[in-house]
């Protein structure tokens, strides 16, 4: 292994992205005293190159508004505060990073999207023009980002992604759902951009085919990029994440290295979590999650609010609890009160 390699996927390595606080919020209605969506908040994570961090949690939760807000892509009735450092080449020094979340729309268009960061979208086939080969809108991506890239040719991207290149000359609705997201993830490097943010990129792939993603998913990884993948399938991120995230109602509830967090979750919505895939015994968390425009008043009354839901998990000790946010090592859980 190459000494490159094995700086890269050392935890220590020095973060690519850096969130620190990061919230947004969804205004509803035109009249004082509106509704609030509390989508994102207090999120913060740090992302390393040559690692893959998963982004887990039930649906609604606030993951791809997470995503949205790095890629300046959130709704007008959106309100974003925090910071996102993206820090563009260590080398070139501590002035060469991009603040996300207040970056113009022409630094974002120009310098961040395909280029810094690439996207893996979730229905990879509807991402495509449907009336343009795979090979013309791969062509076209690369010649719009190529100035500032040293990426393949087309052909060279679709055989790193695993694709014929006579694969490469059908249309969109010739494709299967497994050769679309290949076709993705090769639009997504074509800028050579050093992190992806893959938002479910398996969803509606079989098995093997969601295997084959996330081990695509490793490989970029593996030649140092840095890998933000969204999902809710513990069993994907398991096979490939190096760092979990686990987010609940907005927050992110728990971090830490994959291995720790799957063999030993500290909080009871991670073990809840696990409980529920097949080899967890197939346990569903009962209950659903709040409304995300009651955090608040929720948050007032329970402290945690996953409380409603956690003394019921089957087999799941009592919540003991920790009034105030933990950290350990490498590991981090939110703070929740005993119940
Ligand atoms: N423009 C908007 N206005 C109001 N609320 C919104 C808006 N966009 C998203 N939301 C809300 O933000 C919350 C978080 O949505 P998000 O799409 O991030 O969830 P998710 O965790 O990615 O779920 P899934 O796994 O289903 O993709 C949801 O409750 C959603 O309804
Ligand atoms: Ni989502």
């Amino acid at each position: 292994m190459s000494e490159t390699v094995s700086t890269a996927s050392s935890p220590r390595t020095e973060p690519l992205l850096e969130l620190d606080r990061l919230s947004v919020r969804f205004l509803l209605g035109r009249r004082r005293g509106r509704a609030e969506v509390r989508a994102v908040t207090d999120a913060s994570l740090t992302l390393r190159p040559g690692r893959i961090l998963a982004l887990v949690g039930e649906s609604g939760c606030g993951k791809s508004v997470l995503a949205s807000a790095l890629l300046g892509l959130l709704p007008a009735n959106a309100q974003v505060r925090g910071r996102a450092l993206l820090h563009r080449d260590r080398t070139v020094g501590a002035e060469d990073s991009v603040e996300l979340l207040s970056a113009p729309e022409s630094v974002l268009a120009r310098r961040v999207r395909g280029r810094l960061v690439g996207l893996v979208p979730q229905s990879a086939g509807t991402h495509m023009t449907p009336v343009r080969t795979a090979r013309a809108q791969l062509a076209e991506t690369i010649r719009a980002l190529r100035s500032s890239t040293d990426a393949g040719t087309s052909d060279e991207l679709a055989e790193w992604v695993g694709l014929r290149p006579e694969q490469l000359d059908r249309y969109p609705h010739e494709l299967s759902g497994g050769m679309a997201q290949r076709v993705a993830m090769a639009l997504a490097l074509a800028g050579d951009p050093p992190l992806l943010l893959a938002d479910e990129p398996t969803t509606g792939l079989d098995r093997p085919l969601v295997d084959r993603t996330m081990d695509l998913l490793g490989d970029a990884a593996a030649q140092g990029r840095t890998v933000l993948l969204i999902t809710h399938d513990l069993a994907a991120a398991r096979r490939v994440a190096t760092d979990v995230a686990v987010m609940y109602a907005s927050r992110i509830v728990e971090t830490g290295p994959a291995a720790d967090i799957f063999d030993d979750p500290w909080h009871p919505y991670t073990a809840g979590l696990l409980k529920a895939l097949p080899e967890g015994g197939f346990e569903p968390i009962p209950g659903h999650p709040p409304a995300l425009t009651d955090l608040e008043r929720l948050e007032r009354k329970w402290g945690c609010v996953f409380c409603q839901r956690c003394p019921d998990v089957p087999g799941f000790a009592a919540c003991t609890g920790d009034p105030e946010p933990v950290h350990h090592g490498d590991r981090w859980i939110a703070a929740h009160a005993p119940c």
